[in-house]
């Protein structure tokens, strides 16, 4: 009963849907009573020979009177019932999923995606079902099982009553206990069937991978094991609810022949009527839902606390970047890096030293370094992914951690080196950020990403269903796609992290152009491992195991014939290689 205290803020606020829930609920158990008196009635006349239009006429009209309530007022209940879980079902989705959106890096670090999906599935449907089906089981219990054994006790006969309702008790304990064995079994085949549904996902998505590095053999093993697992998991399911429903049929077998062997001493004694026995019986029948339903009930419930436990306990966890409510001011002037040290949360060493810089607005930043130095990190820091480092950055003298981080993170336009395409038009993936920016607006950033005229050519132009269900563009369309994306909106920081390692350098070069004439008085950080994105830099950062190694512009750093001017050397001698193969094929 503790889910109910817990839930007494939502109790409190649906408290007139579920007490008119339990009023049709009263109505409908206490019209429930009126067919077995009639029907006992009417084997009364039966039996004294007294059947006749004047005496059937009464029973028939009750009878109606007391179907066509119950209609109605189960078409109450279960409006009033199901409708308010259904709205406890929609607050905690809601909540559940505004907590995610607010949450960071580390907490999607900590839970992973698959969890957190089964905490917004499994875990609030649990919920919803002690605030429907739980309350409907209890109030159930309470009022039919209350209001009939008090109908058999009071008009038939307390002992046989007795007698009839002990072994239902049976009902309720099996209910519990090989119910909550059954629900944890067919659970755990639904967790192996989703084990065995990621499996397929991620070998059909894989499947090229598998097949060139001949893998596919054992990753077919691996699948055979998890079918075998699944089979196992269903066969024991399977097989503790074909105990149920034999266990129930024998406990109600045993209510019902003590009933009539008890009952027919009765009626051959003269204490009771046959008419009397016959209502008795009748009422039995109607006992034994709630009987289960109370055994369901305790089952649910206890599943319900858990499941409640598990998304309160998630969504009492905060944010790791300090969301102090900042200032609402949109970040725009000179950015300043005056970063000490940095440690990811579950690393054993610092991930960044020592990283100093500033970018005077309409400048560009370049970060370069060999694969793992540092580059991505930097920029995680800029998005406020982590706000635990020693040091400070500051755009416009105030550190970034001031800054209410709905009014600091739109202002930052952000490409990564995966970027995602959301399953819809073309169109509507660039304007993502705004759905009423104009078509004008969203072909002009496209020809900024140097896309509009890939766009042209795909088969319903701006309108083309890219995404998972649509089709797929290449990884530089994908790129641009990402860039076009940033750029309408605008932003006083864009941030390109490798984000055009998939274009060709004479596409690289006319979208930096672009960059460098469009964002005049705007702050460009561009992180990558060509290094000709950089060259326009104002000042490039040479990352070498979280620290900076070298630093300046183009000219400088070649100067100093370190890593950056070897680098850039070879790639340029990459790329008049390829150029060549390419011209003489
Ligand atoms: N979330 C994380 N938790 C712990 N360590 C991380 C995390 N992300 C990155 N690292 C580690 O931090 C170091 C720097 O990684 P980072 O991604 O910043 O490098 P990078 O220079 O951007 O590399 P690349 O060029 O491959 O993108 C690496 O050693 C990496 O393994």
């Amino acid at each position: 009963m503790r889910l109910f205290f817990r839930l007494k803020w939502f109790i409190r606020l649906e408290w007139r849907s579920y007490l008119l829930g339990i009023l049709a609920l009263l109505g409908v158990a206490m019209l429930g009573l009126i067919p077995p008196i009639m029907i006992g009635r009417f084997a009364n006349l039966i039996s004294e020979r007294a059947l006749s239009g004047a005496t059937l006429g009464p029973i028939i009209v009750w009878i109606a009177i007391a179907t066509v309530g119950q209609y109605l007022l189960r078409f109450g209940w279960s409006y009033f019932i199901w409708g308010t879980s259904a709205r406890l079902e929609r607050l905690m989705r809601l909540r559940l999923l505004n907590h995610y959106l607010e949450m960071d890096k580390p907490f999607f670090q900590k839970h992973r995606t698959g969890d957190l999906l089964a905490h917004a599935t499994n875990d609030i449907n649990q919920l919803q079902r002690v605030a429907g089906n739980g309350v409907l089981q209890l109030f159930d219990a309470l009022i039919t099982g209350v209001s009939v054994v008090a109908a058999m006790a009071v008009v038939v006969n307390p002992l046989l009553t007795i007698m009839a309702v002990v072994p239902l008790l049976g009902i309720t304990l099996v209910a519990q206990l090989l119910g909550g064995s059954i629900s944890a079994a067919f659970s755990a085949v639904q967790d192996m069937f989703s084990q065995l549904n990621n499996k397929t996902q991620e070998s059909l998505m894989g499947i090229k991978v598998l097949k060139t590095v001949g893998e596919a053999a054992e990753d077919t093993a691996d699948f055979q094991t998890k079918i075998n697992d699944s089979i196992r998991a269903t066969r024991h399911a399977e097989r503790l609810d074909s105990l149920f429903n034999p266990a129930i049929t024998i406990l109600t077998g045993i209510s019902f022949v003590g009933t009539i062997i008890y009952g027919g001493y009765l009626v051959q004694t003269g204490a009771l009527s046959i008419g009397s026995l016959i209502t008795f019986v009748t009422y039995l029948s109607a006992l034994v839902w709630p009987f289960l339903g109370l055994g369901f009930f305790f089952n649910n419930l206890q599943r319900g606390n858990a499941a409640y436990e598990r998304i309160t306990t998630l969504l009492a966890e905060q944010p790791a970047t300090l969301d102090k409510k900042g200032l609402k001011q949109v970040p725009r002037g000179d950015l300043q890096i005056d970063l000490t040290t940095f440690q990811y949360p579950d690393a054993t060493e610092a991930t960044l030293q020592n990283v100093h810089a500033t970018v005077q607005a309409g400048n560009t930043l370049g970060l370069v370094g060999p694969v793992g130095s540092g580059k991505s990190t930097l920029i995680q820091l800029l998005l406020r992914e982590f706000d635990q480092y020693a040091g400070s950055i500051k755009i416009n003298q105030i550190d970034i951690r001031d800054y209410d981080k709905d009014t600091y993170l739109p202002a930052i336009g952000y490409v990564p080196q995966d970027n995602f395409l959301f399953s819809t038009s073309v169109l509507e993936n660039i304007r993502f950020a705004d759905p009423n920016i104009s078509l004008e607006r969203v072909q002009e950033a496209a020809r900024w990403a140097a896309l509009h005229d890939d766009i042209m050519n795909l088969p319903d132009g701006y309108d083309t269903q890219v995404g998972e269900q649509g089709i797929s563009l290449s990884g530089g369309q994908r790129q641009r796609l990402a860039i076009a994306r940033a750029l309408i909106i605008n932003p006083d920081i864009l941030i390109l992290d490798d984000a055009l390692s998939a274009v060709d350098a004479k596409t690289e070069q006319q979208i930096l152009t672009m960059l460098h004439n469009q964002r005049q008085d705007k702050t460009t950080i561009i992180a990558t491992h060509r290094l000709s994105a950089v060259v326009q830099a104002a000042e490039t950062l040479v990352f070498e195991h979280g620290r900076v190694e070298a630093r300046g512009t183009h000219s400088d750093l070649i100067q100093e014939d370190g890593w950056y001017a070897r680098m850039f050397a070879a790639q340029q001698l990459s790329e008049k290689l390829d150029q060549e193969v390419t011209t003489h094929g």
